[in-house]
């Protein structure tokens, strides 16, 4: 039996970690550097307080993240290895993305090269492709669900508002008239949202700042709905890039380009590294 299944059906404790630096604060609670004591495999450790997720009422969506990202297996995507509880807490065991947080590098560098924008575009457009072919939607596509592995690759992370969207075959062949509301899940949205926010990305990996940023929430809903896209004489970026985001930043979702065809648009065709690596 290989490391991997084993590890996923484990039943793991604290004491089978060699606990290390704190890597920072996530949503519920502290994020540590381990190393899992009979592999000596460095993972990072999330750990979740049990009131702050019950205050939150967060636990049916950890559950659903847990189940997601625990059965997704692709290099732009941080592997979730295994979860444990004790009576405080909840323990989520996650891959080390050595290189940290995109956004603090974002932030350092004010925006990216439009090499290594389209690098991590082209990428995170893979990792979507692969979670869409299996009826999985992210929702939360931003910078800081973004993390960098020890190569430069980033890796999507934070699963936390993904949705398995009804596969309708598997329904559609008993009717659908039997099914309660709670299972016909109103998916109000499909795939095509992440395309939509993986174009808000690729403007703010080039810019600095998202496309319809305000100062008024009602100012930026109000931009986003127009779709009011512009596009600031500084810093310089290609036409291609611009006619990219423009095709992904459309309002009705059916017309937005498809990922497959980003993947051959000529702003990324001429600008990403293929192997997904910013080497700089
Ligand atoms: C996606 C999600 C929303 N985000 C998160 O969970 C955040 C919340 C806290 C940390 C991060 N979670 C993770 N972080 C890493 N790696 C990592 C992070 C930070 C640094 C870093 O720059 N320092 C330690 C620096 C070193 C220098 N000092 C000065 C500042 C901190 C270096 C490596 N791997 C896996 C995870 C994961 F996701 F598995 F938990």
């Amino acid at each position: 039996q290989n490391a991997v299944s084993e590890a996923a059906q484990k039943r793991w404790t604290t004491s089978d970690f060699d606990v290390g630096k704190p890597l920072g604060r996530g949503k519920f609670g502290h994020v540590y550097l381990a190393r899992e004591k009979r592999s000596n495999h460095i993972v990072a450790l999330k750990v979740l307080f049990k009131t702050q997720l019950q205050q939150s009422q967060v636990e049916h969506q950890l559950r659903r993240e847990v189940e997601i990202q625990s059965h997704l297996r692709h290099p732009n995507i941080l592997r979730l290895y295994g979860y444990f509880y004790d009576q405080k807490r909840v323990y989520l065991i996650l891959e080390y993305a050595a290189r940290g947080e995109l956004y603090k590098e974002l932030q350092k560098c004010k925006y990216f090269s439009e090499r290594r924008a389209a690098t991590y575009v082209a990428s995170l457009a893979r990792a979507l492709i692969y979670c869409h072919g299996k009826h999985v939607i992210h929702r939360d596509i931003k910078p800081e669900n973004l993390l960098i592995g020890a190569q430069g690759e980033l890796k999507i992370a934070d699963f936390g508002w993904s949705v398995h969207t009804f596969n309708r075959r598997r329904t559609m062949c008993g009717t659908l008239d039997y099914l309660p509301p709670e299972m016909v899940e109103s998916v109000e949205h499909d795939a095509s949202v992440d395309i939509w926010s993986l174009g808000i990305l690729c403007y703010e990996f080039l810019y600095g700042v998202p496309p319809f940023e305000a100062r008024e929430h009602s100012e930026t809903y109000k931009r986003i709905v127009q779709v009011d896209l512009k596009f600031p004489p500084k810093p310089i970026v290609s036409s291609y890039a611009k006619d990219l985001i423009s095709q992904m930043l459309v309002k009705e979702s059916t017309q937005r380009l498809a990922l497959h065809k980003l993947l051959e648009h000529p702003w990324i065709v001429q600008n990403a590294d293929a192997s997904g690596i910013y080497r700089g």
